[in-house]
């Protein structure tokens, strides 16, 4: 069996499992046919790649999980916000499927679905994390936005606009089926928190990066710095004896690169800066989990086959793909 990568998992005590969970969800904003991105992204090869150029030994269930059964046929607004019960059940369902994969010891591959299936990803590894090694992770969230809306702040309802904020404890709602079901140790700390790629925040949003003093890297800072200088300073804010967990809106991309997604901006990343913020992060050794989301095969004709063909190398490269 060929190995992965030459660099070692500083984290993970099975280097060579991969587990890997597709969701077929988009309860978290409004668009339909983010549902269908696993099921794109795995046709165009992505788990075979990942099987036989890399080496990993995949542990996934063959399945494109809608989580049908438990999503409720009644689920008004709360609070604000759209689809609470049936994003509230999914995530639930979904921490407990990263958690078992990660309390193993392998890295986890979660293929979206929109970004509030980050609640599930992110507060699965977070508990894992915690309990096999003692540490806190930090989360590298690549994105065109902050998604730290709380449901008060948020202008449109939408739960992929919040993740951040249920994850660190920002927004706080009692109702165990409401997101009650994220405790302590499956949240994560702002201080571990960068962002990397930003360009669409929200008013409320700045307001609570500020006075949190989240750390972020818009597109002027990359402008500014290069994408070299930010991942130096942004691994440089995590240091070295974090794992990592990677989530990855491919709206971060421009959508010269990604066309097919429900919330594109302008001005964002090219593909190559993209690949190379994967790889920086796979270099740390310090990965042990990764998502891919908002990837939405059915919004543009001709753009699908590129963002999906985009979406693809993204995972590879934070799986250690290398150009040469
Ligand atoms: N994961 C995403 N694409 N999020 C877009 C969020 C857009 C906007 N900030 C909102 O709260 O609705
Ligand atoms: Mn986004
Ligand atoms: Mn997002």
């Amino acid at each position: 069996m060929t190995s992965p990568s030459t660099i070692k998992p500083k984290f993970l005590s099975k280097s060579n499992e991969l587990g890997v969970i597709a969701v077929g969800f988009s309860g978290g904003q409004c668009k339909p046919g983010v549902d269908a991105a696993p099921t794109a992204l795995i046709s165009a090869g992505l788990l075979t790649q990942l099987k036989e150029d890399l080496g990993y030994d995949l542990f996934h269930d063959n399945t494109v999980h809608s989580y049908a059964s438990i999503i409720p046929a009644s689920d008004p607004d709360y609070r604000n916000m759209k689809n609470p019960l049936a994003v509230s059940a999914v995530t639930q369902r979904l921490s407990q499927q990263v958690y078992e994969h990660a309390q193993q010891g392998r890295c986890v591959l979660t293929l979206g679905g929109d970004h509030s299936i980050a609640i599930g990803t992110i507060s699965g590894t977070a508990k894992a994390i915690r309990e096999r090694l003692n540490r806190e992770m930090a989360v590298i969230w690549v994105d065109a936005h902050a998604d730290i809306n709380t449901p008060e702040s948020s202008e449109s309802g939408n739960i992929h606009g919040m993740p951040v904020a249920f994850l660190t404890g920002l927004a706080v709602e009692e109702r165990e089926d409401v997101f009650g079901w994220v405790k302590a140790d499956q949240k994560i700390s702002v201080k571990k928190l960068v962002y990397i790629g930003l360009r669409d925040v929200d008013r409320g949003e700045k307001e609570i990066l500020r006075d949190h003093g989240i750390k972020a890297f818009s597109m002027h800072d990359i402008d500014k710095h290069g994408i070299g200088r930010v991942m130096e300073m942004a691994l440089g804010h995590i240091g070295t004896d974090t794992p990592i967990h990677l989530s990855f809106d491919v709206d971060a991309l421009d959508p010269q690169w990604a066309p097919s997604t429900g919330t594109p901006v302008r001005g964002g990343l090219t593909l190559r800066e993209g690949d190379f913020i994967a790889e920086c992060v796979h270099e740390t050794g310090s990965l042990v989990a990764m998502d891919l989301v908002e990837v939405n095969p059915s919004l543009e004709a001709v753009g699908a086959a590129e963002t999906i063909r985009a979406g693809c190398s993204l995972v590879r490269c934070a799986l250690g793909d290398t150009l040469l």
